[in-house]
């Protein structure tokens, strides 16, 4: 029998519609619906039973934490059925990356579960939303993708959700991870290189199906002429922890630097990252004395992902040791 794999689209550009097939970048995202996008690729009848779910139909930078408890509650629940072997979500790829990252944290199974975009709407021309789609369906149906965490699979690669980050917003090979992609995927068959060496889905000691609510967190950016505004208002309006999306080796600048401390004196965790543009890598008590500040390193999480693993992270803890193990292992 063919493996049954669940679609459960959201939106973004690979439901999007254009004007003309000229229009590859002036469209609007999240207009076709789940079954007209099954419909028109016939070929993953070949590769799957497929099904699909309209979930959510919205543009991802619109994505609350409400929409990530949605969707990790019913993917949990697709993937605890004997019928269902893999699942695919269509995801507009703006915060493609933090859905697929906060799925990796919280999804006890080992069934393939792919994240799937596309960076050109259908009525594009070299609209790349028909193949990124059958390779994700091939990729979720295999047995051979199972317990390598959450995946992208866009432009011929699979990425670990964990990963992977969107580096360019104008290029069909936008999603790239720093450490490679775990693999291909060439005419509906997987090729792997690498697994991923951190804690993910079964391995992980996050579940969604124990998280009911999840907590405020901000992200503010370091730059020249930086002051301490923007953390100061993220905390007063109740982010529990605050990401420092920092330059460099995630510095934090000389008039900030009393601000944060003020604001961990109050409880608020700070988190330092990276905005480097190939992706950080953040070490404790380099630039700034971490272990003196009670301070948290994001490591080679970027600002976006650090705000994931973090808003997760304190559905469990209020300890900034215990926050920086996390750090480490996720
Ligand atoms: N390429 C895309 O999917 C971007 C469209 C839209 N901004 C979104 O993220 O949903």
């Amino acid at each position: 029998a063919q493996p049954n794999v669940v679609i459960l689209a959201t939106g973004g550009t690979i439901a999007g519609a254009g004007a003309e097939a000229t229009n590859s970048a002036t469209y609007q995202a999240a207009k076709v619906p789940v079954d007209k996008l099954i419909a028109g690729v016939p070929e993953l009848a070949k590769v799957a039973a497929v099904r699909g779910e309209q979930v959510f139909q919205i543009a991802s930078e619109s994505f609350t934490n409400e929409h990530l408890l949605a969707l990790g509650k019913r993917v949990s629940a697709l993937v605890k059925q004997a019928d269902v072997d893999g699942i695919v979500i269509t995801h507009g790829t703006d915060t493609l990356e933090e859905t697929a990252y906060f799925l990796n944290l919280v999804i006890k199974s080992d069934k393939p579960i792919v994240l799937v975009g596309s960076m050109r709407p259908g009525t594009a021309m070299s609209a790349d939303g028909m193949l990124n789609l059958y390779n994700a369906v091939a990729a979720a149906a295999a047995k051979d993708a199972r317990g390598k965490g959450v995946l992208v699979a866009m432009n011929d690669e699979l990425n670990s959700g964990r990963d992977v980050s969107k580096m360019i917003n104008i290029q069909t090979g936008a999603f790239k991870s720093p450490w490679g992609p775990l693999g291909m995927i060439v005419e509906g068959r997987n090729y792997w290189f690498r697994l991923p060496a951190k804690r993910h889905t079964v391995n992980s000691e996050f579940d969604i199906d124990k998280i009911d609510s999840l907590p405020l967190v901000g992200i503010a950016y370091g730059h020249g002429n930086v002051a301490d505004t923007a953390y100061k208002a993220l905390a007063a309006s109740g982010a529990k922890a605050i990401i420092h999306a920092g330059t460099g080796n995630g510095s934090v600048a000389k008039n900030v630097v009393a601000g944060l401390r003020e604001l961990r004196s109050q409880g608020v965790q700070i988190i330092r990252s990276s905005h480097v543009n190939a992706g950080g890598f953040v070490l404790r008590n380099a630039e700034q004395p971490d272990d003196q500040y009670d301070w948290v390193v994001a490591h080679d999480l970027n600002p976006q992902k650090a705000r994931i693993l973090a808003t997760v992270a304190l559905t469990k803890t209020g300890d900034s040791k215990e926050l920086q193990r996390i750090f480490w292992e996720y």
